[in-house]
């Protein structure tokens, strides 16, 4: 019987030797289509010998991309196979931890529970010459049930510890429309995010800050109350405040804390629903979706638009200046809250504004955003933690006049932390914050004083 299989696998063998060969010499002097069908001709008969099976992982599933590829990356260890000639190598700024992948084209065999699975990483041009990715992995047909029950799963599970160990956090933005026009999940373009801010860094109030780590600890725990209450896994948050509060920071905080990617939707670079629908589908699981200065991305506000006759546009459909259709607000919403939210889970939504009073009433809607968040000029708490944290100091002979400075005059935690960044004497930096509060004082005062002017 062994024999037999021996005797089998020899033969294929040596026809796909064969089939290399007279592939090699009919290069040259044979039509492609001919060689094409004579190739898988042959294949085909080297394949109905063959006790072999290949599962193919293409990179995408249509546009959205395939976990299963994705996982094997992570975990395929090609530094663990003898035969492994080459390489490629990551590295992140952050971890500083080096990640070694498989390189297009070669082989790496994994054993489980003894049987031998020999995967291959494919590179092709494809149809309009987008680069195509897939991985072929082989083994012996016997194990087709073994496979899909219990060595997949297997692959996932440690590609989900593999990845949560040597995660970089990444910044998606929308790709220019130019070059996305063929989808195939190249909506989004993607960066490490090495942004500094924690919660540690971020100058808010303490118990608001606590409210908010609270809060995400409970959305994360939470996987099978959403579930059983046949909810969304999904939570949204409205940071509103003045330019240099701190929104942009506390997304940054939220997104390390939480080790989320961030995808960073530009709606005014997004060419209609459709087009937000083909983004919002194509963003990761375990992710942050920000919306920045909702109130003036876009013209959102769908109920204070004209109406148009209905037979000429969607009752939803807003005018506006540019030629191509935009977002609007209820085809916004409707994704966030129904098709979107129920194919993926642990998704995170932040709206920012500086006009919380522009915006729309129907986002304001209890519900619809779970947590409101105001970030307010700094307050004396804010001011003492930027000392500490840039300066590295929690008390100074300045502090009571400066605290007392701020209870009257509105300065942003940006304008604070741009003193101290003045320089590194911490009376220097905390004199210099003083004449600019000062100054604020009187600018003030003069305004109060002059005479009121019609114009
Ligand atoms: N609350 C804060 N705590 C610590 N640093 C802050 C805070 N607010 C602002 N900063 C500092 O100011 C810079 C700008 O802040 P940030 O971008 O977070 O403000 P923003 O509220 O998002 O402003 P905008 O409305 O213009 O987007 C940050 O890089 C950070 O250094
Ligand atoms: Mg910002």
């Amino acid at each position: 019987m062994t024999s037999k299989f021996q005797n089998v696998v020899s033969t294929a063998a040596s026809v796909a030797a064969t089939v290399m060969l007279l592939r090699s010499f009919t290069h040259n002097y044979i039509p492609q289509e001919f060689q094409n069908y004579f190739y898988s001709k042959l294949s085909k008969l080297l394949s109905s010998f063959s006790t072999e099976v290949t599962l193919v992982i293409d990179e995408f599933n249509g546009i959205t991309p395939n976990p299963l590829f994705a996982a094997a990356q992570f975990y395929l260890k090609p530094q663990e196979a003898p035969n492994t000639k080459r390489f490629r190598a990551t590295m992140t700024s952050r971890s500083r931890h080096v990640s070694l992948l498989m390189d297009g084209n070669d082989e790496i065999t994994d054993s489980f529970n003894g049987v031998p699975f020999r995967w291959r990483l494919v590179s092709r041009l494809g149809k309009s010459n987008y680069a195509v990715h897939f991985f072929e992995v082989r083994f012996h047909k016997k194990h087709r049930e073994m496979v899909l029950a219990e060595y997949f799963p297997r692959v996932m599970k440690e590609a989900d510890a593999a990845r949560e160990r040597r995660k970089t956090l990444r910044l998606f933005t929308v790709k220019d429309m130019r070059f996305r026009m063929g989808g195939r999940g190249e909506s989004w373009q993607g960066v490490n995010l090495e942004h500094p801010a924690t919660f540690a860094t971020v100058a808010m109030d303490w118990e608001l800050k606590e409210m908010i780590i609270r809060d995400l600890d409970r959305f994360v725990e939470r996987k099978g109350l959403y579930k059983s209450v046949g909810k969304a896994w999904k939570r949204g948050y409205l940071l509103s405040g003045p330019p240099g509060t701190g929104k942009s920071s506390l997304i940054a905080a939220m997104a390390n804390y939480l080790n989320f990617d961030v995808y960073d939707l530009e709606l005014a670079a997004v060419n209609g629903n459709s087009d937000l629908r083909r983004l919002l589908i194509a963003t990761g699981n375990r992710s942050i979706l920000v919306v920045e200065d909702i109130d003036c991305s876009l013209h959102l506000q769908d109920r204070l638009a004209k109406p148009k006759p209905k037979s000429s546009q969607p009752h939803h459909f807003i005018p506006h200046h540019f030629s191509a259709p935009q977002v609007t607000l209820s085809g916004f919403l409707n994704f966030i809250d129904g098709l979107w939210s129920s194919c993926g889970n642990e998704r995170i939504v932040v709206f920012t504004t500086n006009h919380k009073e522009k915006l729309d009433p129907a986002l304001l809607r209890p519900g619809r955003m779970d947590v409101h968040i105001d970030m307010t000029y700094c307050t004396p708490g804010g001011f003492k933690m930027l000392a500490s944290n840039y300066l590295g100091i929690t008390e100074h002979p300045l502090f009571v006049q400066i605290e007392n400075l701020l209870g009257v005059i509105d300065v942003t935690p940006a304008e604070v932390g741009e003193q101290f960044l003045l320089d590194e004497d911490p009376d220097i930096a905390l004199n210099s914050l003083m004449e600019l509060l000062l100054e604020k004082k009187r600018n003030h005062e003069l305004k109060m004083k002059a005479p009121l002017t019609f114009q």
